[in-house]
């Protein structure tokens, strides 16, 4: 009897979610949402099948969802192995000759892979490209203090279009070309935030290993505007990686990407606790002009 109690709570719980999804269904119908699933959150073979069952989820009730991967951890493994040392700037990997080509095996194969397996293992359609199928994402040099790293440059989205037509979960590794048969390092939120600018997409959401970014005291800030975000860099609050995410965030949001969220990837359901809840997750960024969104996040 305690049981079946205790099975109704349950089930009155989950009706009161699905209802409480409805609005959040409706108002992303057909959106485009592009979600950096970095090495950091990636996390063990649980972890990953949840995120799967996310991004099929998604799809699933009328979203297009695009993953953009990174793997710096991975990354980092292999450069041990092989006695190749590397050093990062301003959250960005020096990439020599050599680093380039790991870490196109690396992103391009082993991990763009091992996402593709997951989302079809959750009975989505997932297919791998990077930056140099159909020229997706051809980039310039970024710095040359860093090598072999890559600047979005032009963009052609329109591989993702059709992906998206046919039913299918693009799922893209950072790896890019350039004008003179070089293969580009390309940061993996970089790479979102292009792809989510290019598309005009709905929200980015960055997947990362903390809750959100930081104030000088450690709490999470819900919301910021790119004003805020600035400040925040200037006093050094905001540093190393978490430097390309708001850099990223800002440029996304100037080329008309509605709002960006910087949230924990290892929590779990962490994309739709974002996109289909109340409550929301994370960090999230969205010039003070843009419209409220429907969710109520303390506004
Ligand atoms: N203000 C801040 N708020 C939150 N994290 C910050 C902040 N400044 C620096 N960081 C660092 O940024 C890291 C996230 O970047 P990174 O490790 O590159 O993540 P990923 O691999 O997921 O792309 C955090 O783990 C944290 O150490
Ligand atoms: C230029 C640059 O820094 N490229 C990154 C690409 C992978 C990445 O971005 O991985 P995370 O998202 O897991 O950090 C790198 O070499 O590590």
């Amino acid at each position: 009897m305690k049981k079946q109690i205790m099975n109704m709570r349950d089930s009155i719980a989950t009706a009161r979610t699905l209802n409480e999804a409805l609005p959040y269904l409706q108002r992303y119908d057909g959106a485009i949402i592009v979600v950096k699933f970095g090495g950091n959150a990636m996390g063990d073979a649980e972890a990953m099948e949840e995120f799967a069952q996310d991004i099929v989820f998604m799809r699933q009730v009328g979203l297009n969802p695009v993953v953009v991967h990174g793997g710096g951890p991975m990354i980092n493994s292999l450069l041990a192995k092989l006695g190749i040392k590397s050093e990062f700037i301003r959250g960005k990997r020096v990439t020599d000759a050599a680093t380039v080509e790991v870490v196109e095996m690396v992103l391009s194969g082993l991990v763009n892979k091992r996402i593709v397996q997951a989302i079809n293992d959750a009975g989505g359609r997932a297919v791998g490209i990077s930056g140099k199928d159909d020229d997706l994402m051809v980039c310039d040099y970024d710095d040359p203090e860093l090598g072999f790293v890559g600047r979005p440059r032009d963009m052609r989205v329109q591989v993702l279009r059709d992906l998206f037509q046919a039913g299918i979960i693009p799922v893209v590794a950072p790896v890019a070309p350039g004008d003179n048969g070089e293969t580009f390092n390309v940061n993996g939120d970089t790479a979102a935030g292009a792809i989510a600018g290019a598309l005009k997409a709905d929200r980015l959401l960055l997947l990362t290993d903390v809750s959100g970014v930081k104030n000088a005291d450690g709490e999470v800030i819900t919301q910021m505007t790119p004003e805020e975000v600035r400040e925040l860099t200037t006093q050094g609050v905001i540093s190393g990686g978490m430097i390309p995410k708001t850099e990223t965030a800002l440029m996304a949001i100037e080329q008309g990407v509605r709002a960006v969220v910087i949230l924990d990837g290892r929590i779990q359901n962490a994309c739709l606790l974002e996109l289909f809840t109340d409550h929301g997750a994370g960090s999230l960024i969205r010039s003070a002009t843009v419209a409220p969104r429907v969710k109520p996040r303390e506004e």
